[in-house]
């Protein structure tokens, strides 16, 4: 990327001169995840555009970047290696037809960028459609470990970060990742920690952060999840957990503490403080927001390590593609007969909580607006249940977790008990083309995926929350 900043700056000043006052990102997975980390930590340049990244197919997410941009003064960021991920092509063909509308199908491309792999159907379409600019990457890198490539710098230079001091970082971390002696290499190191403590049982590996951190988690989840857990190994990345007393935290677990010099570390330093009588601890400084770009070399260095130590291999997926094939079945069914087919029967909440057993996890699987009333329902909501259960919990939202902690869930150890969360589409979307609404597809990939893990034999249960999510996940609390 080094011999990209040239390039980078100037396609930057390209796009502000141009008028542009957004850019959305539209992705999934290690297309979108580095950005949207780089987006809530380091936020955009003054004078630069505001980015928005849209990883979902629910209509209520959809509506809500809609509401806030002007589409004519919009440019769109279609981000995908393969080109073929059913979300961004849908979102694609949404935001392509809001454009055209407003400027006319002939200009529509000046609003559009590609950013994906060479030889794929994303970059024959960005070509076809006159799209502003077409960023190709090399297929030798995998999509999780792309944030430092074109999937994560072309964003942040959009934003108006300095390109030049993020890869700066991340080139220190990769010389200290050259070290020899393992126990002095940052990556290896950690690595290590990590693989080891998995297999004497710690494999909840709890990310605590200082506050300005606190999106890393998302990334990390991925990269942990998708990377190791597969043929019953992993490690179980257990981040933006509500803070908890002591005695709740089980003795499964590793804690890593990020912790960003000067944020205001009050309490995670306490909590961190208190935890380290009980586990073990790795702390790993920053001295600023840009040594996120550090940590990113570290953790894929370290994740490679791990899968080494675990004996799993940390570039492939393999359990992905299942639930794919089910939610393909499941439009297949609608299309033909007009309706989604019945779930088969999932225990209740209640049923499924009692299933809880020590070394366990809990992950929350919610197909839901992500409003502040939501996450904080759903935060309230965690805590109650380790409380309640003792054992860790996560959190993701759909469809987005389905190209992050999808994989772990399919392919990791059996110890994962899943509560899928979904609810009612008020305001539903249409998708050029297609025969099925955003709505249909976003319910098609949660019967899909559970679907899959049923025919794994998990615990699963779903719970319809209807069109009041956030008091539905109280309802649920209160329950416990
Ligand atoms: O960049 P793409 O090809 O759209 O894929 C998005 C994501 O889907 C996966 O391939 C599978 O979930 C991830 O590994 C990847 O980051």
């Amino acid at each position: 990327m080094r011999g990209e900043l040239e390039l980078l700056s100037s396609f930057a000043s390209e796009v502000r001169s141009a008028g542009f006052n957004r850019v959305v990102l539209l992705g999934m997975g290690g297309s979108c995840l580095g950005p949207e980390v780089l987006r809530r930590t380091c936020g955009n340049a003054s004078g630069y555009p505001e980015l928005s990244v849209l990883d979902s197919t629910l209509p209520a997410w959809i509506e809500a970047v809609d509401e806030v941009i002007d589409p004519a003064k919009t440019l769109f960021l279609v981000s995908s290696k393969s080109g073929s991920t059913i979300e961004s092509n849908t979102l694609y063909s949404y935001f392509w037809e809001r454009v055209s509308k407003v400027v006319g199908e002939e200009a529509a491309g000046g609003n559009f960028v590609a950013i994906t792999d060479t030889g794929t159907g994303l970059e024959s379409l960005a070509g076809n459609k006159g799209f502003r600019r077409a960023f190709l990457n090399s297929p030798e890198v995998g999509g999780r470990y792309s944030v430092l490539s074109y999937f994560g710098m072309v964003p942040a230079a959009l934003i108006g970060l300095d390109l030049s001091v993020l890869l700066g970082r991340a080139e220190a971390m990769q010389n200290a990742c050259t070290v020899v002696n393992a126990a002095e290499n940052a990556g290896a190191r950690l690595g290590a920690v990590m693989a080891t403590m998995a297999l004497e049982g710690r494999d909840k590996l709890t990310l605590i952060t200082s506050p300005a951190l606190a999106g890393f988690g998302l990334w990390v989840e991925q990269m942990l999840a998708e990377s190791l857990g597969k043929s019953g190994k992993g490690i179980i990345p257990v981040a933006g957990e509500p803070a908890l007393s002591r005695e709740h935290y089980s003795e499964d677990r590793l804690i890593v503490y990020l912790r960003l010099n000067d944020d205001d570390n009050a309490r995670t330093d306490a909590l961190v403080a208190e935890l380290a009588f009980d586990h073990p601890t790795v702390q790993l400084e920053l001295t600023d927001r840009f040594d996120l770009c550090a940590e990113f070399y570290r953790w894929e260095f370290a994740t490679a390590v791990a899968g080494h130590i675990l004996g799993v291999h940390p570039f492939d997926q393999p359990n992905v593609q299942g639930a794919k094939d089910k939610t393909d079945l499941v439009l297949g069914q609608f299309e033909a007969t007009g309706a989604l087919p019945q779930v088969g029967a999932a225990d209740s909440a209640g049923q499924l909580v009692s299933l809880v057993t020590p070394g366990d996890y809990i992950a929350i699987l919610a197909y839901l607006p992500n409003t502040p009333e939501v996450t904080l329902a759903l935060e309230s909501f965690r805590k109650k249940l380790t409380e309640k259960c003792g054992v860790p919990t996560t959190a993701g939202f759909g469809p987005r977790y389905l190209h992050s902690t999808g994989q772990l869930h399919k392919g990791g150890p059996g110890s994962g008990v899943y509560l899928q969360l979904t609810g009612d589409h008020p305001a539903d979307l249409a998708i050029p083309g297609r025969s099925y609404t955003f709505g249909t597809l976003a319910d098609a990939q949660s019967t899909g995926d559970l679907q899959a893990l049923q025919a794994l034999g998990r615990r699963t249960a779903r719970v319809h929350l209807g069109d009041q999510p956030a008091s539905g996940i109280q309802r649920l609390e209160s329950l416990l």
